[in-house]
């Protein structure tokens, strides 16, 4: 078989406007869509598709172009699997089911199904049977539910020996002709979950899905062909959703799963030889209809409407990211009114080699499997390198501590308990010995501030003197990027206090600087004291040398305190609302794809009126807005 046939086929299709008076924003012709940012009025982005179905075209159009071909495929023993995709209310459900008047592909397929058959009967030479089967399943947050016989239990996903994918205990009812399958598909829709949202008043909740067994047979000879058709539920910005309680539970599962079909037909498209079927039950479920030898369509639903302005554009970006690898001759511009020649000669060869920096990180992303929330941040060079060595030197410090803890616990385990617990330490010969070693390890933790400030005038990170207010990254090809300010840690005489006093704090409650931010969850809180021999003093001085994070930690945590920090909170949000897509990846924990999005955010909504606003962008977890705000605050200073 054609490896190119095995491809997912993606296009596009525009619902007209809901209202005549609302504004809309996509333009589509034959293989182009082109969006207007009406925020920026001369902005507008291009897109091309092997096929773009406008807001003109009908029913019959969508299912003659995409589908019908694929008819007599099925009827000879292979997989097809169509989806229609997009945002809320974009018009899947219109697309793959239609109306009574206005049928779409499923109805469609089953009347072209048996008109195939009946066409094949004629001109068959040979004796062939055809039997038809058909069951309705959905998946709704991740659990399967047949729909044909709903018992409220969530179906296992099985493989065979012949890498088949079966649900055992699934309904299946053989079908002679349309008016069967109506009989039993009407009712059983009825189980479908759907919901009002605040932008569809019957929007689809789970992805449904239509199942079509075809066995084609004749003494010693049976050929089995399968066909998904699948009404995706939709990808959801729950900001205008509105959605709370479950409905904000389902979208959850709706996005996540939703991804993971990104996932799938990136990896497909980009031919990689190992495919992240296993991440969600939908692609465990087309694991034998998707990629491989079957044939599949995407059909992306958008909406025009100005107010689905992000949701379009993150949909086509989805799309093209599919189509690009296919053809190869995707191109994706950014043309500006004025000039508009000039600049696609300018823009061509950046997305290109964009193209294949995608392609690397796709490969790695699927090679890890990794879907988590965090897959789309892919982290500077700059920053990963410095995080590898940060980690080191964290772990070499912890290990040091814990010696010296446990040593310290073995030389007096009594005083130790009774100094955690009381607070104070009877001034013997071993206490002073004790504020000796403490007076050591503040000097050490002077040498290591010492060194930090070192290692930031030097490191590959590194801020210029030119210009102190704003200080810039600069990477190994010799490129200076606008970055965050980063000040050396400052100079503070951490107060002697006695090692009774000392209680570690859990990382992840703060974040050290860029060099010393300890990987989360490592330390545990601690109480310790003790007492030493001189001999044993001698024997730990050594290890203080290299542990000096207390007086660290400690300033650090006054500087959070500060008063200042309303000052940096402010300085970070201005970031937010005014760096380029380059200034906010050299933020901590920003990864290129996620300063993309907190760019295009603001283009599509305005300002950040608060840091916190970003977690309005899907993906931006509470832990990871938590995560980046305090690691940017603190590498600020
Ligand atoms: N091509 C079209 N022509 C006319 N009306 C359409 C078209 N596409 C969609 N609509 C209408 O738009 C509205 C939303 O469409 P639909 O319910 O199909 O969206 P959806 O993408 O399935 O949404 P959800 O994911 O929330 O289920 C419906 O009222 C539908 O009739």
């Amino acid at each position: 078989m054609d490896k190119k046939q095995c491809k997912v086929k993606v296009v596009i299709r525009v619902r007209p406007p809901l209202r005549q008076d609302e504004k809309t924003c996509v333009s589509a012709t034959n293989n182009n869509v082109q969006i207007f940012n009406h925020r920026n009025v001369k902005e507008n982005i291009q897109y091309d598709f092997s096929a773009v179905y406008g807001m003109e075209s009908t029913q019959l159009q969508v299912y003659t172009d995409c589908v019908k071909p694929l008819l007599p495929k099925t009827l000879n023993g292979q997989n097809v699997s169509i989806f229609a995709y997009g945002p809320t209310g974009a018009g899947k459900t219109h697309t793959m089911l239609g109306t009574s008047t206005n049928p779409g592909i499923i109805p469609r397929v089953i009347n072209g199904l048996f008109e195939e058959i009946e066409e094949n009967k004629k001109t068959d030479t040979e004796d062939w049977k055809y039997k038809v089967t058909f069951s309705f399943l959905e998946i709704y947050n991740e659990k399967v539910q047949d729909l044909l016989e709903p018992s409220g239990s969530d179906l296992p996903i099985r493989e065979n020996a012949d890498k088949n994918i079966l649900i055992p205990g699934l309904a299946r009812k053989e079908i002679h002709n349309f008016e069967e399958f109506k009989n039993a598909f009407g009712p059983a829709s009825n189980n479908r979950t759907v919901a009002a949202t605040k932008l569809n008043e019957h929007s689809s909740r789970s992805h449904s899905i239509v199942q079509l067994t075809i066995t084609k047979s004749k003494p010693c000879r049976t050929l089995h062909g399968k066909m998904y058709l699948i009404d995706l539920a939709g990808s959801e910005d729950n900001r205008r959703t509105g959605n709370q309680g479950i409905r904000l539970k389902e979208s959850g599962a709706i996005n996540k799963s939703l991804f993971s079909l990104g996932e799938v037909v990136d990896a497909i498209n980009s031919g990689l030889p190992r495919i992240p079927y296993r991440n969600s039950k939908l692609t465990r479920l087309l694991q034998d209809s998707i990629g491989g030898t079957c044939h599949s369509v995407m059909i992306t639903n958008i909406a025009p409407e100005e107010k689905y302005y992000y949701d379009t554009y993150c949909t086509l970006n989805f799309a093209t990211k599919s189509k690009k690898i296919v053809n190869n001759t995707v191109v994706r511009e950014t043309v500006g009114i004025v000039k508009p020649l000039p600049q696609v000669k300018k823009v061509l060869p950046i997305v290109k080699e964009n193209e294949s920096k995608v392609k690397q990180q796709q490969q790695h992303d699927v090679s890890t499997d990794s879907i988590s929330s965090d897959a789309g941040q892919s982290l500077s060079p700059l920053i990963k390198r410095q995080e590898q060595w940060e980690e080191t030197v964290n772990k070499r410090l912890q290990q040091l501590e814990t010696n010296l803890i446990n040593q310290m616990k073995s030389i007096n385990p009594v005083l130790s308990s009774q100094s955690s617990e009381q607070g104070d330490v009877p001034q013997t010969p071993k206490t002073k010995a004790i504020q000796e070693m403490q007076r050591q390890l503040v000097e050490s933790q002077a040498q290591l501030r010492e060194l930090a400030n070192k290692h930031l005038k030097t490191s590959p990170v590194k801020t210029t003197t030119t210009n102190p207010s704003k200080p810039v990254l600069e990477d190994k090809t010799n490129k200076v990027v606008p970055a965050m300010k980063i000040k050396p840690v400052e100079e503070k005489p951490a107060p002697v206090r006695p090692l009774s006093g000392i209680k570690r704090k859990k990382v992840n409650d703060f974040s050290c600087s860029p060099l010393f931010a300890p990987p989360p969850g490592k330390l545990k809180k601690k109480n310790f004291v003790s007492s030493a021999s001189s001999s044993q003093i001698k024997e730990l001085t050594k290890s203080q040398q290299d542990v000096s994070k207390d007086a660290k930690i400690k300033s650090e945590n006054e500087f959070i305190n500060s008063e200042s920090q309303q000052k940096r909170n402010e300085e970070f949000l201005h970031t937010l609302n005014t760096a380029s897509i380059k200034d906010l990846q050299s933020l901590q924990t920003i990864g290129a794809k996620r300063a993309k999005l907190i760019y295009e955010w603001r283009e599509s909504y305005g300002n950040f009126s608060t840091s916190e606003d970003i977690k309005k962008i899907p993906g931006f977890t509470e832990k990871f807005y938590e995560k980046l705000l305090h690691s940017n605050l603190v590498t600020a200073t």
